[in-house]
């Protein structure tokens, strides 16, 4: 069947031609005008970063060939190029300006305002699965949201969760029991522990009501870390358009699945139990890890700032702040979010998604990391972790009490061993943000440009030999009082500091004394593996590329089941 259009014939040859020339005609004009702006709007980027030295990388692509191998390899050839240059060194990734920085007093310029809180493009690549949570939002939103959720990370909520870090700590326990004498991984344990552990605290939900287990949550969640590391490293996965075509985008779908399906279950019960007027966790305590009848008075003035609970003395966050509201008012993390969005303004239900999913994530991977490390670093230095045993030896003599709030506190050497895991291996071995303003730098004479990614490198700022004489030596004493003191408050940020610091590190430090302390009580460690011949990599969270493995040899006494 054909048709006839009455009209101008648009799509004679001829008409064609001429449509085609119109547009080259105009294409090259349109471009060059393009580049023009382009290059206009970057000339002051362009003059600021040709100040700051670094290594030159290849017309157009820049670096980008740097970050091709395996996550190992990545880690590796980045921190050793790290050592070519001083605390400030630029890095072309194609046309993206990336500036390292290691010096404290300018690390402090930029993690201490209240500007310059906006995280890098790169974060982008957690939308699908962290939404605008408290990670990645910005502006008003991430102000609104960060005021509410802090408080729920108070020392006075923090203080009602230890009877169930004592329960479920002494399930690791058990679980451990079938791998003694056997070279494992402990990541897997300490992940799907965490996972639980966040559930049943901070989510106030029964793990037990949860058909999926920890495991496979924790499981999505690494194997989503592993892409978004893909996207981070091979540019050219970065755009949407090119990544959605890849089997890693199919993945994504299904990961993201799985996480998202335990966070809806995880709201929908706790708004049924919200609606029935109960309050605060459904977990249950077994009688023997409860802690009551063994609570000494600890004054409420306790000193719990500073060092014991995972930054340097002299800074403070919003984690610090008085007890305003009085012990009885605080809530504990989503019953305090399904209150809120009660009242409807502060918070809706798709943002109640978003920040659970954010906190199941930063609460999780990064703890599981910490602990894992720290296991590791005791079964490589026996005669450390003989100090630490020796130490809850004499908190706890035979007794098999659950841990106190107030054992937490006379456990001095495992907090001086817990960060100094955390400083040779910080689970956040970057931070990223991006400048909005340029910003002038303390430690010489160079100006970050406004629209350059900064990069923060927490690792290397830990091991630097001008603060921590023989950095790569693991010595618990780096963390005594007169050896802190003199040292910059920001040469040891394991969750970041300032306006934008880590809003679970009082969580993050109590609920890893009384796991790994329970753990110590009943197990030693041994490692085969030397830390010369671990494979760091980072996937977003610092990991050991073989898995974390360690053996387990049962202590004398057995804890009561
Ligand atoms: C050893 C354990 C942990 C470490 C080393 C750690 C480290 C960090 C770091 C470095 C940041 C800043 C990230 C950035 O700016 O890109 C951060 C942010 C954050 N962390 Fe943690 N974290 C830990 C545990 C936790 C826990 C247990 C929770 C919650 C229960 C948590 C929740 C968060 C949240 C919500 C943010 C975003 C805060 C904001 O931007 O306002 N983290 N953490």
């Amino acid at each position: 069947m054909s048709t006839t259009t009455a009209g101008p014939d648009l799509v004679s040859p001829g008409g064609a031609n001429l449509a085609t020339s119109v547009f080259y005609f105009l294409l090259v004009p349109a471009a060059i005008l393009f580049y023009a702006y382009w290059k206009i709007s970057r000339k002051h980027l362009n003059e600021l970063a040709d100040k700051i030295p670094g290594p030159d990388g290849l017309p157009i692509i820049g670096l980008a060939l740097e970050f091709i191998g395996s996550s190992s390899e990545i880690f590796k050839k980045v921190y050793a190029r790290s050592f070519e240059f001083g605390s400030t060194v630029k890095f072309w990734v194609g046309p993206k300006l990336l500036i390292f920085l290691v010096d404290p007093r300018d690390v402090e310029i930029i993690l201490s305002s209240h500007v310059h809180i906006d995280k890098a493009s790169e974060y982008r690549f957690f939308k699908p699965w962290l939404g605008d949570g408290l990670l990645i939002s910005t502006g008003q939103k991430w102000r609104a949201h960060r005021k509410l959720i802090a408080p729920t990370f108070h020392l006075n909520v923090l203080k009602s969760f230890i009877d169930l870090f004592n329960a479920n700590s002494r399930e690791v326990v058990q679980k451990l029991k079938k791998e003694a004498g056997k070279e494992f991984d402990c990541h897997d344990y300490m992940s799907e522990a965490t996972v639980e552990i966040l559930l049943e605290t901070a989510m106030g939900v029964s793990k037990k009501t949860q058909d999926q287990s920890g495991y496979d949550y924790a499981l999505a969640v690494m194997k989503m870390c592993d892409i978004l590391h893909i996207r981070h490293t091979k540019i050219w996965l970065r755009p949407d358009i090119i990544f959605n075509f890849t089997k890693h985008a199919t993945n994504q779908k299904g990961l993201i699945n799985t996480i998202h399906s335990l966070t809806r279950k995880v709201i929908k019960k706790k708004r049924a139990d919200f609606e029935k007027g109960i309050r605060g966790s459904t977990a249950e305590v077994p009688e023997d890890a409860k802690t009551q009848k063994y609570e000494k008075n600890v004054a409420s003035k306790t000193v719990v700032e500073g060092l014991s609970y995972g930054q340097s003395v002299g800074l403070k966050d919003d984690l610090d702040v008085e007890d305003d509201v009085g012990e009885k008012k605080r809530m504990a993390f989503l019953d305090l979010l399904i209150e809120a969005s009660q009242n409807g303004v502060v918070i809706n239900d798709e943002e109640i998604k978003e920040q659970v999913d954010t906190i199941m994530f930063e609460g999780h991977d990064t703890t599981a990391a910490g602990s894992s490390f720290f296991l590791s670093m005791m079964g490589i230095h026996q005669e450390i972790q003989d100090r630490v045993i020796q130490e809850i030896d004499e908190i706890f003599g035979d007794s098999d009490r659950p841990a106190t709030f107030a054992d937490t506190l006379e456990m001095k050497y495992l907090e001086r061993c817990l960060m100094e895991t955390l400083r040779m291996y910080p689970p956040v071995p970057i931070i990223a943000r991006q400048l909005k303003q340029d910003v002038k730098l303390a430690s010489g004479d160079y100006t970050l440009p406004a629209g350059a990614t900064i990069i923060i490198g927490t690792f290397k700022i830990h091991r630097d030999p001008n603060t921590y004489p023989n950095p790569d030596k693991f010595d618990p004493d780096n963390f005594l009082p007169e050896r802190s003191a003199n040292r910059h408050y920001y040469s040891f940020i394991p969750f970041s500091a300032g306006p934008r610091s880590c809003v679970g590190r009082k969580y993050a430090m109590l609920k890893l004394k009384i796991l790994l302390s329970t753990i110590l009580r009943n197990y030693r460690v041994q490692s085969d593996i030397q830390e010369k011949d671990f494979q760091l990599q980072a996937d977003i969270i610092l990991k050991r590329a073989e898995g974390f493995k360690i053996k387990l040899e049962p202590r004398k006494r057995e804890l009561r089941a």
